[in-house]
């Protein structure tokens, strides 16, 4: 079963606890979600494999480590998934970028793709998936097979705000999966929504509602 990691560094918290806020406007909500991600990047590289390099500083030629080449692809699941891509590459600049577009019907919240562009060689990839929200599970499970569909190997998902019913959807279905999270959070409510969470993803990044 894959593991689920709570990120609960103190920065994380804080900034998390402003993204909820529902007072919260639109461009601070746009520039928090966008630190979020590159300190939840600090973290989740936290086991990338490191070479040795002999350099040369001022002083001596000593042995140093450089990262060992491991290639990252970001798969932000569209919209609310683009929010966290900056973020990531502040910190990955080297990783390529795929997207898979998901809309949830809000009456039966059922996931519905509607585009999947990918880097040619995902299946040598280290693919994190974005997306804020982990809800259900739905959207972040058919993204995840899409991507396996195409021949990926090496999947790590990762979100903001994971809800219990999403989390063992994931570890259910792709035990393989480790799941990243800012906050485990209590439930969903009869809408489907996380609660406390923090409303809806997209709508908040992108001005919508
Ligand atoms: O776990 P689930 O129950 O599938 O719900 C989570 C999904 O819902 C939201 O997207 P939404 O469908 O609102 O699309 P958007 O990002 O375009 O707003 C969110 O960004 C996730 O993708
Ligand atoms: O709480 C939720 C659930 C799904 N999508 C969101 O954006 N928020
Ligand atoms: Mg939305």
């Amino acid at each position: 079963m894959g593991n689920v990691h709570v990120l609960d560094h103190p920065l994380i918290q804080h900034k998390l606890t402003y993204i909820r806020d529902k007072h919260t406007g639109t461009k601070e909500f746009r520039e928090l979600v966008d630190e979020v991600a590159a300190l939840m990047a600090f973290e989740i590289t936290r086991n990338f494999p490191l070479q040795e390099k002999t350099t040369e500083t001022p002083m001596m030629e000593a042995t140093t480590n450089v990262l060992a080449g491991k290639k990252v692809g970001l798969i932000p699941i569209l919209r609310a998934g683009l929010g966290m891509v900056d973020g990531m590459l502040n910190l990955i600049p080297a990783a390529r970028v795929g997207h898979v577009g998901m809309y949830r019907d809000p009456e039966t919240l059922t996931p519905h793709e509607y585009y999947v562009k990918l880097p040619s060689d995902i299946e040598e990839r280290e693919l994190i998936v974005l997306d804020p929200m982990l809800a259900t599970g739905g959207s972040a499970n058919d993204a995840i097979y899409s991507l396996k569909k195409r021949g990926a190997r090496q999947i790590r998902l990762m979100c903001l705000v994971g809800a219990p019913e999403g989390v063992e959807v994931i570890q259910n279905e792709h035990p393989d999966v480790d799941i990243f999270l800012a906050a485990l959070d209590e439930r969903l409510n009869d809408d489907g929504f996380i609660v406390p969470g923090l409303g809806d993803a997209g709508d908040r990044l992108y001005g919508t509602k």
